[in-house]
């Protein structure tokens, strides 16, 4: 049968999800029987194609994108005047829903990308907390009050952009759509979002979920489509911010197409982030945050530690246990329960990742396991997406695997001798997303990251994403922030208010 959720418990649009013959992903599959675009509260039809059909779904075309622009400027209007508290209130109840009905969105989201259940999971709870940790800013948004001389005074307002456009990666569907949102809607815009055509149907799920909550039809949209739908978003005049999740190639795009409008831009790129473990870690825990530095998701995360430099002490036994590790991960099926890796995202990205393990072979590098394709035992997933996940030794920093974005199940171990030295590797790149630290060396633990060029960086930890927190990138890894305090400040414009209590001293 299909899923493993009883489907009369599900959402209208899962009810609409049939079994079909091809499963490459997982064993539940899905027919899209309801439009995939969500406009003033409603699904819709688009009203144009840009005349590529993608899977199933149809790309939205200009005049798509103007409709889904107007609907959210009409419910900016009206949603921009309410207070922080009544945001606080709907987001609130659209962060219960979400809870509430995690199970299904989890399914949803594993399907969609490929990802475990248990982590779909975990994906989900970061995003109700994503819409809780707002709302509880939405009520607290203020400005500042300044006096001046003669008891004149001014004040500032924090206010909204308008219109803001979210473009996601297909990674984290769900989460993307959340991290955008939640902030944008707390500080009074409303959002067009534009999800991957790899992943188009989990933000539909979140855009039904705030009207439920009860913001106004049209204050969160949904186009779909790809690159050609995406430029007609940033170009639109009517658009006052671009926040975009992707690559470095498209965010250079985004970048030259906002700027044309003097549109600021929330950048979340790319990475190739460095993880440095000291030989007085805690071998324990530096081993499994190696794991979780590199294949959560499949490996596809953005700011992975894949270059993982160890001090050559303890080298050996670092990589034997990780390879141990790694060897033991459960690979198949993501809607069972024990399943901890799921397929890639597509066949072209399955042989991309399987080609960086060639050249790094051709390189010199050795593979100590995985870095092949992985045949689950259900007939069903025979032409999955599946590879084993890769441990790569013998590795330079000049190699291919060691430079590039892999964005797959690849570690590339390291060795070291001091910390200047591993300092000036790590920091030699042109990405900066993220970076950890394993040492019980409280003292080495706070200068190295002082040192190190990356926008989030983990201490005896890696790739924990607490929503309080701002994440974000220094160098190609783009700039603005997500999540933490901070991001009101890209989602949000200070109006300066200055009152003259006394009478006017004129210089003419
Ligand atoms: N820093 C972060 O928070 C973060 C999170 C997830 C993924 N990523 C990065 O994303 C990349 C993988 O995601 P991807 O393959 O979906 O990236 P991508 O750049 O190919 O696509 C991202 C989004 O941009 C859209 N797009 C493509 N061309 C466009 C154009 N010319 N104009 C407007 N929109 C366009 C796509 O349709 C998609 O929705 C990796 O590099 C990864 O590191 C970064
Ligand atoms: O893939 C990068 C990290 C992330 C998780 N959710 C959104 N971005």
């Amino acid at each position: 049968m299909f899923l493993r959720a009883g489907l009369a418990a599900l959402s209208p649009l899962l009810r609409s999800l049939r079994p079909s013959p091809v499963a490459a992903m997982s064993t539940g599959t899905f027919v899209v029987s309801q439009p995939l675009n969500y406009r003033g509260g409603a699904r819709v039809e688009p009203a144009d194609a840009s005349g590529r059909v993608i899977a199933t779904f149809t790309c939205s075309g200009e005049k798509e994108v103007n409709l889904a622009v107007q609907n959210a400027k009409a419910a900016f209007k009206i949603w921009s005047q309410k207070s922080g508290m009544e945001r606080c209130r709907i987001l609130l109840e659209a962060a219960r829903i979400i809870r509430e009905r995690e199970d299904e969105i989890a399914t949803m989201e594993c399907i969609n990308n490929g990802k475990s259940i248990f982590e779909a999971r975990l994906d989900i709870d970061i995003s109700w907390q994503c819409l809780e940790y707002y709302a509880g800013l939405a009520a607290s948004m203020a400005g500042e009050h300044i006096q001046l001389p003669g008891g004149s005074f001014g004040y500032t307002r924090r206010e909204p952009l308008g219109v803001c456009v979210g473009i996601g990666a297909w990674n984290y569907p769900f989460q993307i759509a959340s991290w955008k949102s939640a902030p944008a809607l707390a500080c009074g815009n409303a959002m067009v979002f534009k999800p991957s055509p790899f992943t188009p149907v989990s933000a539909l799920l979140l855009a039904e979920i705030y009207s439920e909550a009860g913001v106004p039809p049209g204050l969160f949209n949904v186009v779909q489509g790809g690159a050609a739908t995406g430029q007609f978003l940033c170009q639109h005049p009517d658009v006052a911010k671009v926040s975009f999740t992707g690559s470095v190639p498209t965010g250079m795009k985004i970048m030259e197409m906002s700027a044309k409008g003097i549109k600021p831009v929330t950048l979340e790129l790319g990475g190739k982030s460095p993880l440095i473990i000291f030989s007085d870690c805690d071998m324990n825990n530096a081993v499994k945050g190696a794991l979780m530095a590199n294949f959560l998701t499949q490996g596809q995360v953005c700011c992975n530690g894949t270059r993982v430099f160890v001090q050559k002490e303890i080298l050996d036994k670092f990589t034997e246990e990780v390879v141990k590790q790694t060897q033991r991960i459960k690979i198949g099926d993501p809607l069972l329960e024990d399943t901890r890796m799921g397929p890639l995202i597509n066949r072209p990205h399955l042989e991309r990742v399987l080609g960086f393990v060639k050249v790094a072979k051709e390189q010199g590098a050795k593979v100590l396991c995985g870095g092949d394709i992985y045949v689950p035992e259900d007939p069903k997933l025979k032409d999955g997406y599946y590879m084993r996940p890769c441990v790569l030794t013998n590795c330079r920093d000049d190699m291919t695997c060691v430079k590039e974005e892999i964005f797959g199940p690849v570690m590339s171990i390291l060795s070291f001798d001091t910390e200047a030295e591993v300092l000036e590797r790590a920091n030699d790149t042109t990405f900066g997303l993220a970076a950890g630290v394993f040492t019980r060396d409280i003292q080495r633990a706070h200068r190295v990251v002082a040192e190190l060029q990356a926008g989030t960086c983990f201490i005896n930890n890696y790739n924990v994403s607490p929503v309080e927190l701002p994440f974000g990138g220094y160098k190609k890894s783009g700039f603005g922030r997500e999540n933490g305090r901070v991001t009101i400040e890209y989602y949000s414009q200070l109006k300066t208010v200055c009152v003259e209590m006394g009478d006017v001293e004129s210089a003419f």
